[in-house]
Protein backbone atom coordinates (compact mmCIF):
# COMPACT_ATOMS: atom_id res chain seq x y z
CA UNK A 1 0.00 0.00 0.00
CA UNK A 2 1.42 3.36 -0.97
CA UNK A 3 1.52 6.02 1.68
CA UNK A 4 -0.33 9.14 0.61
CA UNK A 5 1.38 12.31 1.65
CA UNK A 6 1.22 15.92 0.65
CA UNK A 7 4.86 16.74 1.33
CA UNK A 8 4.67 20.07 3.25
CA UNK A 9 7.46 21.51 1.11
CA UNK A 10 5.41 20.76 -1.98
CA UNK A 11 2.02 21.65 -0.52
CA UNK A 12 -0.09 24.43 -1.95
CA UNK A 13 -1.44 27.11 0.33
CA UNK A 14 -3.19 29.49 -2.00
CA UNK A 15 -6.49 29.49 -0.18
CA UNK A 16 -8.05 27.87 -3.27
CA UNK A 17 -9.51 24.42 -2.75
CA UNK A 18 -8.52 23.00 -6.09
CA UNK A 19 -10.28 19.69 -5.56
CA UNK A 20 -13.55 21.53 -4.87
CA UNK A 21 -12.92 23.57 -8.00
CA UNK A 22 -12.86 20.37 -10.07
CA UNK A 23 -16.53 19.85 -9.16
CA UNK A 24 -17.58 22.80 -11.30
CA UNK A 25 -14.85 22.72 -13.94
CA UNK A 26 -16.55 22.32 -17.28
CA UNK A 27 -14.06 21.48 -20.00
CA UNK A 28 -11.82 18.46 -19.49
CA UNK A 29 -9.02 17.02 -21.60
CA UNK A 30 -8.41 13.39 -20.60
CA UNK A 31 -5.14 11.83 -21.74
CA UNK A 32 -4.81 8.06 -21.52
CA UNK A 33 -1.34 6.51 -21.82
CA UNK A 34 -0.30 3.42 -23.76
CA UNK A 35 0.13 1.15 -20.75
CA UNK A 36 -3.44 1.83 -19.62
CA UNK A 37 -5.13 1.60 -23.01
CA UNK A 38 -3.49 -1.62 -24.04
CA UNK A 39 -3.41 -3.53 -20.76
CA UNK A 40 0.38 -3.28 -20.70
CA UNK A 41 0.76 -4.35 -24.32
CA UNK A 42 -1.61 -7.28 -24.39
CA UNK A 43 -3.88 -5.66 -27.00
CA UNK A 44 -6.57 -3.07 -26.40
CA UNK A 45 -8.07 -3.28 -22.93
CA UNK A 46 -11.68 -2.99 -24.05
CA UNK A 47 -13.13 -3.34 -20.58
CA UNK A 48 -10.96 -0.46 -19.30
CA UNK A 49 -11.98 1.68 -22.28
CA UNK A 50 -15.58 0.76 -21.51
CA UNK A 51 -15.21 1.88 -17.88
CA UNK A 52 -13.71 5.24 -18.87
CA UNK A 53 -16.44 5.70 -21.50
CA UNK A 54 -19.12 5.10 -18.89
CA UNK A 55 -17.57 7.76 -16.68
CA UNK A 56 -17.17 10.18 -19.59
CA UNK A 57 -20.84 9.66 -20.47
CA UNK A 58 -21.77 10.50 -16.86
CA UNK A 59 -19.58 13.62 -17.04
CA UNK A 60 -21.24 14.66 -20.30
CA UNK A 61 -24.67 14.17 -18.68
CA UNK A 62 -23.58 16.64 -15.96
CA UNK A 63 -22.93 19.22 -18.69
CA UNK A 64 -19.15 18.78 -18.88
CA UNK A 65 -17.28 18.72 -22.17
CA UNK A 66 -14.61 16.11 -22.76
CA UNK A 67 -11.75 15.75 -25.22
CA UNK A 68 -9.86 12.44 -25.14
CA UNK A 69 -6.17 12.32 -26.03
CA UNK A 70 -5.27 8.68 -26.35
CA UNK A 71 -2.00 6.86 -26.89
CA UNK A 72 -1.84 3.22 -27.77
CA UNK A 73 -1.66 3.20 -31.57
CA UNK A 74 1.91 1.89 -31.57
CA UNK A 75 1.23 -0.54 -28.71
CA UNK A 76 -1.95 -1.88 -30.36
CA UNK A 77 -0.15 -2.07 -33.71
CA UNK A 78 2.62 -4.09 -32.04
CA UNK A 79 0.04 -6.47 -30.59
CA UNK A 80 -1.74 -6.84 -33.94
CA UNK A 81 1.53 -7.43 -35.80
CA UNK A 82 2.84 -9.78 -33.08
CA UNK A 83 5.89 -7.64 -32.25
CA UNK A 84 7.05 -8.16 -28.64
CA UNK A 85 9.29 -5.06 -28.47
CA UNK A 86 8.62 -1.45 -29.44
CA UNK A 87 10.61 -0.92 -32.66
CA UNK A 88 13.19 1.85 -32.73
CA UNK A 89 13.20 2.50 -36.49
CA UNK A 90 10.82 5.32 -37.39
CA UNK A 91 9.17 3.66 -40.42
CA UNK A 92 8.35 0.60 -38.29
CA UNK A 93 6.94 2.76 -35.52
CA UNK A 94 4.85 4.61 -38.06
CA UNK A 95 3.64 1.37 -39.61
CA UNK A 96 2.68 -0.01 -36.19
CA UNK A 97 0.86 3.23 -35.35
CA UNK A 98 -1.07 3.12 -38.63
CA UNK A 99 -2.19 -0.45 -37.93
CA UNK A 100 -3.05 0.25 -34.28
CA UNK A 101 -4.83 3.56 -34.76
CA UNK A 102 -7.62 1.74 -36.63
CA UNK A 103 -8.50 -0.38 -33.63
CA UNK A 104 -7.94 2.44 -31.18
CA UNK A 105 -10.50 4.87 -32.58
CA UNK A 106 -12.93 2.09 -33.36
CA UNK A 107 -12.84 1.04 -29.71
CA UNK A 108 -13.68 4.54 -28.43
CA UNK A 109 -16.31 5.05 -31.15
CA UNK A 110 -18.07 1.78 -30.25
CA UNK A 111 -18.15 2.20 -26.49
CA UNK A 112 -19.18 5.86 -26.52
CA UNK A 113 -21.87 5.26 -29.11
CA UNK A 114 -23.44 2.78 -26.71
CA UNK A 115 -24.02 5.83 -24.50
CA UNK A 116 -25.41 7.77 -27.47
CA UNK A 117 -22.22 9.84 -27.83
CA UNK A 118 -20.53 10.44 -31.17
CA UNK A 119 -16.75 10.57 -31.46
CA UNK A 120 -14.42 12.21 -33.98
CA UNK A 121 -10.85 11.29 -34.87
CA UNK A 122 -8.33 14.15 -34.74
CA UNK A 123 -4.72 13.43 -35.70
CA UNK A 124 -2.26 16.28 -35.14
CA UNK A 125 1.42 17.02 -35.57
CA UNK A 126 3.47 19.71 -33.88
CA UNK A 127 3.54 21.51 -37.20
CA UNK A 128 -0.25 21.84 -37.14
CA UNK A 129 -0.18 23.72 -33.87
CA UNK A 130 2.80 25.97 -34.59
CA UNK A 131 1.27 27.21 -37.85
CA UNK A 132 -1.16 29.95 -36.80
CA UNK A 133 -3.69 29.31 -39.55
CA UNK A 134 -3.79 25.57 -38.93
CA UNK A 135 -3.85 26.14 -35.17
CA UNK A 136 -6.96 28.31 -35.57
CA UNK A 137 -8.60 25.80 -37.88
CA UNK A 138 -7.93 22.94 -35.47
CA UNK A 139 -9.29 25.10 -32.66
CA UNK A 140 -12.49 25.95 -34.57
CA UNK A 141 -13.05 22.30 -35.47
CA UNK A 142 -12.56 21.11 -31.89
CA UNK A 143 -14.85 23.83 -30.51
CA UNK A 144 -17.51 23.00 -33.09
CA UNK A 145 -17.31 19.31 -32.19
CA UNK A 146 -17.73 20.17 -28.50
CA UNK A 147 -20.69 22.41 -29.31
CA UNK A 148 -22.22 19.45 -31.18
CA UNK A 149 -21.81 17.22 -28.13
CA UNK A 150 -19.19 15.07 -29.86
CA UNK A 151 -16.19 13.67 -27.94
CA UNK A 152 -13.03 14.29 -30.03
CA UNK A 153 -10.45 11.49 -29.82
CA UNK A 154 -7.00 12.93 -30.44
CA UNK A 155 -3.66 11.27 -31.14
CA UNK A 156 -0.44 12.30 -32.82
CA UNK A 157 -0.47 11.84 -36.59
CA UNK A 158 2.32 9.27 -36.37
CA UNK A 159 2.31 8.43 -40.07
CA UNK A 160 3.63 11.80 -41.16
CA UNK A 161 5.40 12.88 -37.98
CA UNK A 162 9.13 13.13 -38.56
CA UNK A 163 11.48 14.28 -35.82
CA UNK A 164 11.14 18.00 -36.48
CA UNK A 165 7.37 18.01 -36.41
CA UNK A 166 6.56 15.38 -33.81
CA UNK A 167 5.50 15.92 -30.22
CA UNK A 168 7.20 12.64 -29.41
CA UNK A 169 5.00 11.96 -26.42
CA UNK A 170 1.30 12.40 -25.91
CA UNK A 171 1.67 14.26 -22.60
CA UNK A 172 2.96 17.27 -24.52
CA UNK A 173 0.25 16.84 -27.15
CA UNK A 174 -2.40 16.73 -24.40
CA UNK A 175 -1.10 19.96 -22.83
CA UNK A 176 -1.24 21.68 -26.21
CA UNK A 177 -4.76 20.39 -26.80
CA UNK A 178 -5.74 21.72 -23.34
CA UNK A 179 -4.41 25.09 -24.48
CA UNK A 180 -6.14 24.79 -27.85
CA UNK A 181 -9.60 24.22 -26.37
CA UNK A 182 -8.95 26.40 -23.31
CA UNK A 183 -9.64 23.47 -21.01
CA UNK A 184 -10.23 23.91 -17.30
CA UNK A 185 -8.65 20.55 -16.42
CA UNK A 186 -6.12 18.20 -17.97
CA UNK A 187 -6.28 14.65 -16.57
CA UNK A 188 -3.37 12.33 -17.37
CA UNK A 189 -4.26 8.71 -16.71
CA UNK A 190 -1.24 6.47 -16.32
CA UNK A 191 -0.14 3.26 -14.59
CA UNK A 192 0.89 4.91 -11.29
CA UNK A 193 -1.31 6.54 -8.64
CA UNK A 194 0.20 9.92 -9.47
CA UNK A 195 3.50 11.75 -9.07
CA UNK A 196 5.75 10.23 -6.42
CA UNK A 197 8.79 11.92 -4.88
CA UNK A 198 10.90 9.33 -6.78
CA UNK A 199 10.22 6.74 -9.49
CA UNK A 200 8.17 4.08 -7.63
CA UNK A 201 9.40 1.37 -10.02
CA UNK A 202 12.90 1.88 -8.70
CA UNK A 203 12.23 3.14 -5.23
CA UNK A 204 9.54 1.17 -3.35
CA UNK A 205 9.49 3.69 -0.49
CA UNK A 206 8.63 6.59 -2.81
CA UNK A 207 5.70 8.65 -1.52
CA UNK A 208 2.70 9.91 -3.48
CA UNK A 209 2.28 13.69 -3.63
CA UNK A 210 -1.37 14.70 -3.73
CA UNK A 211 -1.20 18.48 -4.22
CA UNK A 212 1.65 20.35 -5.88
CA UNK A 213 2.21 23.61 -7.73
CA UNK A 214 2.58 23.35 -11.50
CA UNK A 215 5.93 24.67 -12.65
CA UNK A 216 7.70 24.02 -9.31
CA UNK A 217 11.27 23.17 -10.45
CA UNK A 218 11.64 20.64 -7.61
CA UNK A 219 9.10 18.39 -9.35
CA UNK A 220 11.27 18.09 -12.43
CA UNK A 221 14.05 16.43 -10.48
CA UNK A 222 11.68 13.88 -8.91
CA UNK A 223 10.14 12.80 -12.20
CA UNK A 224 12.20 10.43 -14.25
CA UNK A 225 12.06 10.64 -18.06
CA UNK A 226 12.05 6.83 -18.24
CA UNK A 227 8.64 5.44 -19.11
CA UNK A 228 7.44 1.88 -19.02
CA UNK A 229 8.00 -0.64 -21.81
CA UNK A 230 5.29 0.93 -23.97
CA UNK A 231 5.05 4.59 -23.09
CA UNK A 232 7.38 7.45 -23.85
CA UNK A 233 8.47 10.28 -21.66
CA UNK A 234 7.76 8.77 -18.23
CA UNK A 235 6.69 11.13 -15.46
CA UNK A 236 8.97 13.96 -16.59
CA UNK A 237 6.83 14.79 -19.64
CA UNK A 238 3.74 14.74 -17.39
CA UNK A 239 5.29 17.27 -15.02
CA UNK A 240 6.24 19.43 -18.01
CA UNK A 241 2.75 19.03 -19.48
CA UNK A 242 1.26 20.26 -16.19
CA UNK A 243 3.57 23.29 -16.36
CA UNK A 244 2.49 24.01 -19.92
CA UNK A 245 -1.23 23.51 -19.19
CA UNK A 246 -0.92 25.91 -16.25
CA UNK A 247 0.35 28.59 -18.62
CA UNK A 248 -3.11 28.61 -20.14
CA UNK A 249 -4.71 28.39 -16.70
CA UNK A 250 -5.66 24.68 -16.63
CA UNK A 251 -5.21 22.49 -13.56
CA UNK A 252 -3.61 19.10 -14.25
CA UNK A 253 -4.26 15.83 -12.43
CA UNK A 254 -2.02 12.78 -12.89
CA UNK A 255 -3.87 9.69 -11.69
CA UNK A 256 -4.11 5.96 -12.24
CA UNK A 257 -6.43 4.81 -15.00
CA UNK A 258 -6.95 1.64 -12.94
CA UNK A 259 -8.46 3.40 -9.91
CA UNK A 260 -12.19 2.57 -9.86
CA UNK A 261 -14.32 5.54 -11.01
CA UNK A 262 -11.21 7.67 -11.18
CA UNK A 263 -12.75 10.33 -13.44
CA UNK A 264 -15.96 10.56 -11.43
CA UNK A 265 -14.00 10.73 -8.19
CA UNK A 266 -11.96 13.62 -9.60
CA UNK A 267 -15.08 15.36 -10.89
CA UNK A 268 -16.61 14.98 -7.42
CA UNK A 269 -13.57 16.64 -5.86
CA UNK A 270 -12.67 13.52 -3.83
CA UNK A 271 -9.46 14.12 -1.91
CA UNK A 272 -6.41 11.89 -2.19
CA UNK A 273 -7.03 10.72 -5.77
CA UNK A 274 -3.97 11.31 -7.95
CA UNK A 275 -1.70 14.35 -7.91
CA UNK A 276 -3.30 17.73 -8.55
CA UNK A 277 -1.05 20.37 -10.09
CA UNK A 278 -2.35 23.78 -9.12
CA UNK A 279 -1.87 26.47 -11.76
CA UNK A 280 -0.33 29.65 -10.37
CA UNK A 281 -2.94 31.87 -12.01
CA UNK A 282 -6.49 31.76 -13.34
CA UNK A 283 -7.24 30.86 -16.94
CA UNK A 284 -8.30 34.33 -17.96
CA UNK A 285 -5.36 35.98 -16.22
CA UNK A 286 -2.98 33.60 -18.01
CA UNK A 287 -4.55 34.31 -21.37
CA UNK A 288 -4.60 38.06 -20.87
CA UNK A 289 -1.01 37.97 -19.69
CA UNK A 290 -0.06 36.15 -22.87
CA UNK A 291 -1.92 38.75 -24.93
CA UNK A 292 -0.33 41.62 -23.03
CA UNK A 293 3.08 40.10 -23.74
CA UNK A 294 2.48 40.18 -27.49
CA UNK A 295 4.17 43.37 -28.62
CA UNK A 296 3.90 43.29 -32.36
CA UNK A 297 0.48 44.46 -33.55
CA UNK A 298 0.06 43.86 -37.26
CA UNK A 299 -2.78 46.29 -37.85
CA UNK A 300 -5.20 48.76 -36.31
CA UNK A 301 -8.94 48.65 -35.90
CA UNK A 302 -10.63 52.04 -35.26
CA UNK A 303 -13.97 51.71 -33.50
CA UNK A 304 -16.91 54.12 -33.02
CA UNK A 305 -18.00 55.60 -29.70
CA UNK A 306 -20.67 52.96 -29.11
CA UNK A 307 -18.27 50.08 -29.66
CA UNK A 308 -15.61 51.77 -27.48
CA UNK A 309 -18.17 52.08 -24.65
CA UNK A 310 -19.28 48.44 -25.09
CA UNK A 311 -15.69 47.25 -24.83
CA UNK A 312 -14.81 49.51 -21.88
CA UNK A 313 -17.91 49.10 -19.76
CA UNK A 314 -19.60 45.95 -20.88
CA UNK A 315 -16.66 43.58 -21.43
CA UNK A 316 -18.18 42.73 -24.81
CA UNK A 317 -16.72 41.30 -28.00
CA UNK A 318 -15.99 43.65 -30.90
CA UNK A 319 -18.52 43.25 -33.73
CA UNK A 320 -17.83 44.52 -37.27
CA UNK A 321 -20.80 46.92 -37.06
CA UNK A 322 -18.85 49.13 -34.62
CA UNK A 323 -15.68 49.32 -36.72
CA UNK A 324 -14.95 52.52 -38.65
CA UNK A 325 -11.66 51.62 -40.29
CA UNK A 326 -9.14 48.80 -40.52
CA UNK A 327 -5.52 49.48 -41.49
CA UNK A 328 -2.45 47.26 -41.95
CA UNK A 329 -1.85 43.84 -43.47
CA UNK A 330 -2.53 40.82 -41.27
CA UNK A 331 -3.95 37.32 -41.32
CA UNK A 332 -6.66 35.70 -39.22
CA UNK A 333 -5.47 35.24 -35.66
CA UNK A 334 -2.94 38.09 -35.73
CA UNK A 335 -2.71 40.67 -32.98
CA UNK A 336 -4.15 44.12 -33.78
CA UNK A 337 -4.39 47.45 -31.93
CA UNK A 338 -7.86 48.71 -31.09
CA UNK A 339 -8.21 52.51 -31.04
CA UNK A 340 -11.16 54.88 -30.50
CA UNK A 341 -12.45 57.41 -33.03
CA UNK A 342 -9.73 59.89 -32.07
CA UNK A 343 -7.00 57.26 -32.46
CA UNK A 344 -6.38 56.79 -28.70
CA UNK A 345 -5.24 53.27 -27.74
CA UNK A 346 -8.04 51.17 -26.25
CA UNK A 347 -6.55 47.71 -26.26
CA UNK A 348 -5.21 44.75 -28.19
CA UNK A 349 -6.90 41.67 -29.57
CA UNK A 350 -6.59 38.63 -31.83
CA UNK A 351 -8.65 39.28 -34.93
CA UNK A 352 -10.88 36.60 -36.47
CA UNK A 353 -10.53 37.77 -40.09
CA UNK A 354 -7.52 38.63 -42.27
CA UNK A 355 -7.04 42.29 -43.30
CA UNK A 356 -8.64 41.99 -46.76
CA UNK A 357 -11.79 40.53 -45.27
CA UNK A 358 -11.78 42.72 -42.16
CA UNK A 359 -11.66 45.86 -44.32
CA UNK A 360 -14.77 44.72 -46.17
CA UNK A 361 -16.63 44.07 -42.93
CA UNK A 362 -16.38 47.64 -41.54
CA UNK A 363 -19.81 48.95 -40.42
CA UNK A 364 -21.51 45.70 -41.46
CA UNK A 365 -23.90 43.66 -39.28
CA UNK A 366 -22.62 40.19 -38.38
CA UNK A 367 -25.49 38.48 -40.20
CA UNK A 368 -24.20 39.97 -43.48
CA UNK A 369 -20.72 38.40 -43.15
CA UNK A 370 -21.51 35.20 -45.04
CA UNK A 371 -23.04 37.08 -47.96
CA UNK A 372 -20.24 39.66 -48.13
CA UNK A 373 -17.34 37.21 -47.95
CA UNK A 374 -18.88 34.01 -49.20
CA UNK A 375 -18.05 32.39 -45.82
CA UNK A 376 -18.36 33.28 -42.13
CA UNK A 377 -15.78 32.25 -39.52
CA UNK A 378 -17.25 34.01 -36.47
CA UNK A 379 -19.82 36.73 -35.75
CA UNK A 380 -17.26 38.77 -33.82
CA UNK A 381 -14.30 40.55 -35.35
CA UNK A 382 -12.51 40.08 -32.01
CA UNK A 383 -13.91 37.80 -29.32
CA UNK A 384 -13.86 39.17 -25.76
CA UNK A 385 -11.71 36.24 -24.56
CA UNK A 386 -9.06 37.34 -27.05
CA UNK A 387 -9.13 41.01 -26.12
CA UNK A 388 -7.42 43.09 -23.47
CA UNK A 389 -8.09 46.71 -22.64
CA UNK A 390 -5.15 48.92 -21.78
N1 LIG B 1 8.39 10.46 -9.73
C1 LIG B 1 7.67 9.54 -10.39
N2 LIG B 1 6.40 9.25 -9.96
C2 LIG B 1 5.64 8.33 -10.62
N3 LIG B 1 6.06 7.65 -11.71
C3 LIG B 1 7.31 7.90 -12.19
C4 LIG B 1 8.17 8.86 -11.55
N4 LIG B 1 9.32 8.93 -12.26
C5 LIG B 1 9.20 8.05 -13.27
N5 LIG B 1 8.01 7.41 -13.25
C6 LIG B 1 7.60 6.37 -14.19
O1 LIG B 1 6.76 6.91 -15.20
C7 LIG B 1 5.96 5.82 -15.69
C8 LIG B 1 4.78 6.39 -16.47
O2 LIG B 1 5.24 6.93 -17.68
P1 LIG B 1 4.90 6.26 -19.10
O3 LIG B 1 5.33 4.82 -19.09
O4 LIG B 1 5.43 7.16 -20.16
O5 LIG B 1 3.31 6.28 -19.01
P2 LIG B 1 2.15 6.57 -20.05
O6 LIG B 1 2.18 5.46 -21.05
O7 LIG B 1 0.93 6.55 -19.19
O8 LIG B 1 2.43 7.93 -20.63
C9 LIG B 1 5.58 5.08 -14.45
O9 LIG B 1 5.26 3.75 -14.69
C10 LIG B 1 6.83 5.23 -13.57
O10 LIG B 1 7.66 4.09 -13.56
N1 LIG C 1 1.12 8.39 -30.71
C1 LIG C 1 1.72 7.34 -29.94
C2 LIG C 1 1.89 7.86 -28.53
C3 LIG C 1 3.05 7.29 -27.82
C4 LIG C 1 3.14 7.88 -26.41
O1 LIG C 1 3.51 9.03 -26.16
O2 LIG C 1 2.69 7.10 -25.46
P1 LIG C 1 2.47 7.46 -23.90
O3 LIG C 1 3.78 7.85 -23.27
O4 LIG C 1 1.93 6.20 -23.42
O5 LIG C 1 1.46 8.58 -23.83
C5 LIG C 1 0.80 6.11 -29.94
O6 LIG C 1 -0.42 6.25 -30.09
O7 LIG C 1 1.28 5.01 -29.76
Amino acid sequence: MVERDANPAMGVDTGVDLRAHLKTDRRWVIKIGSAMVTGNGAGLDLSAIDRWAEQIAAMRAEGREVVIVTSGAVAEGMARLGWPERPSALPELQAAAAVGQMGLVQAYADVLLRHGIHTAQILLTHDDLSNRQRYLNARSTLRTLLDLGVVPVVNENDTVATDEIRFGDNDTLAALVANLVEADVLVILTDQLGLFDADPRKNPSARLLTEVTAGDPALETMASPEGGRLGRGGMYTKVMAAKRAAQSGAATVVASGATPHVLLQLAAGTSGVGTVFQPAQTRLAARKQWLAGQLRARGTVRVDTGAAAALRQGGRSLLPIGVLEVTGEFTRGDLVRIVDEAGTDLGRGLINYGSTHAKRLCRQPSNAIAELLGFAEEDELIHRDNLILL
